[in-house]
């Protein structure tokens, strides 16, 4: 099946040689073809240029995209869209002014989802997280990343990774699935964090690897949850299996968590809302990328991470929504690229850079997902007409998209 799209106002980041992620001054450069045509064949992006320089091409269907534009779909490679029921309450607790930690130590947070997933089936959590995965494609995410996080037993981790599973199974796009059992303290291990952390690595951890459930590891490394010695502690264990370490760190304490996951040779830190200038350092020369959820600053009302300290630094950042019930409900990308703009002063170039090529670096994706390049699949935005791609971060909580394509097909 040839598909050809003709004059397209914009081709947006378009690369020749593809890249796997970029850094500093890199990410302030969008290329792009004005006045465009692509060619998709199949479920791959097969050749594009000029509209002045298209030769005849026979192709089984043509689509005009006078005053459209057409982008690598998001990559978003941080989210728990696999949770039960919701925190409404909790919101409008916050309302009120209780704080996300007053919150968690009066019962809620993470361990509040978790009951509520530990009494949900396996069926019933698939359906309400294939249906927010639906969502999220239609707003332009054609790679994701999902975490477990809110079973905290044996029995509900797995239920959790093997709905994402099931997810990789009926969905086309690319799904990377991460084991996240030390995201909070069981209750029943209160007092007891380190017989727990032996738990997940003891039990739970060869569980996920004999199913081969996991791509990353992950845990939250933060004051009242998890220190930097269960972090290592678990990465290592985590690094007999090849899972690789995707963490949690520095969202709302900096006690060493970026430090460790360089160290451990993590894919990518998250969060990032705070930031030291030995945090930076530590990112250095490092495979590591560091990945920002803004979305989560914007619902907590935290600080957004310093985006300009990251990249001035000559490093590169990633764009996610840590879609999930407590901090950031929304897996909206459009947002996402907004609130980088308005709020961390990134530049449009440098935000559509963070949320494609960057994100599809923090998943290991780089090679299949986030820019045009022949080869690669054909995951792609089709925007409304719009005057330039600036409107996309400008005209905040419009939607921008007008068509996705995930593999070369219509998403309907
Ligand atoms: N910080 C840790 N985990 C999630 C929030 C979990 C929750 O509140 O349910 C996050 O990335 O923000
Ligand atoms: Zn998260």
């Amino acid at each position: 099946m040839k598909l050809l799209f003709t004059n397209i106002k914009e081709l947006l980041q378009v690369r020749e040689a593809s890249v796997l992620k970029l850094s500093g001054k890199e990410m302030n450069t969008l290329p792009t073809i004005k006045n465009a045509w692509l060619l998709v064949e199949d479920d791959k992006i097969s050749d594009y240029g000029k509209m002045d320089d298209l030769a005849n091409i026979s192709a089984d269907k043509t689509i005009d995209l006078t005053g459209k534009m057409v982008l690598p779909s998001w990559c978003d490679s941080h989210t728990h869209i696999v949770y039960a029921g919701n925190r409404e309450q909790e919101f409008g607790q916050r309302i009120s002014g209780l704080s996300y930690e007053e919150i968690a130590n009066n019962g809620g947070g993470i361990l509040n989802s978790a009951k509520t997933l530990q009494n949900t089936s396996e069926e019933d959590l698939y359906n309400q997280s294939a249906k927010r995965l639906e969502e999220v494609i239609k707003l332009g995410t054609g790679a994701v990343e999902i975490k477990s996080g809110y079973g905290l037993t044996k029995e509900a981790e797995l239920k959790m990774l093997r709905v994402i599973k099931k997810l990789q199974q009926n969905y086309n796009l690319p799904i990377k699935a991460t084991f996240l059992g030390a995201h909070a303290l069981p209750l029943e291990y209160k007092d007891k964090k380190s017989e727990y952390i032996d738990h997940v690595i003891q039990e739970i951890l060869p569980a996920v690897a004999k199913e081969n459930l996991a791509d990353y590891i992950d845990i939250f490394c933060e004051q009242g949850y998890f220190t930097v010695e269960d972090t290592n502690k678990l990465l290592q264990a985590a690094a007999k299996y090849n899972l690789r370490p995707k963490i949690h760190v520095n969202q709302f304490n900096a006690i060493g968590g970026v430090q460790a996951g360089v160290e451990n040779k993590a894919l990518s830190v998250d969060h990032l809302e705070e930031m030291r200038q030995e945090d930076i350092l530590a990112l250095k020369d490092s495979e590591t990328m560091p990945v920002a959820l803004p979305g989560c600053s914007l619902f907590l009302s935290i600080p957004y991470t310093p985006a300009r300290m990251i990249i001035d630094a000559d490093l590169p950042l990633a764009l996610a929504t840590d879609f999930n019930p407590g901090s950031a409900p929304s897996g909206n990308m459009n947002l996402v690229v907004s609130l980088a703009c308005i709020k961390m002063k990134m530049t449009p170039e440098e935000a559509i850079n963070a949320a494609t090529i960057n994100g599809a670096y923090a998943m290991d994706l780089s090679e299949k997902v986030g820019s045009i390049t022949k080869g690669k699949l054909a995951n792609l935005i089709i925007t409304k007409s719009i005057p330039s791609y600036t409107y996309i971060p400008y005209a905040f909580g419009s939607n921008p998209i007008e068509a996705v394509y995930i593999n070369g097909k219509l998403i309907e």
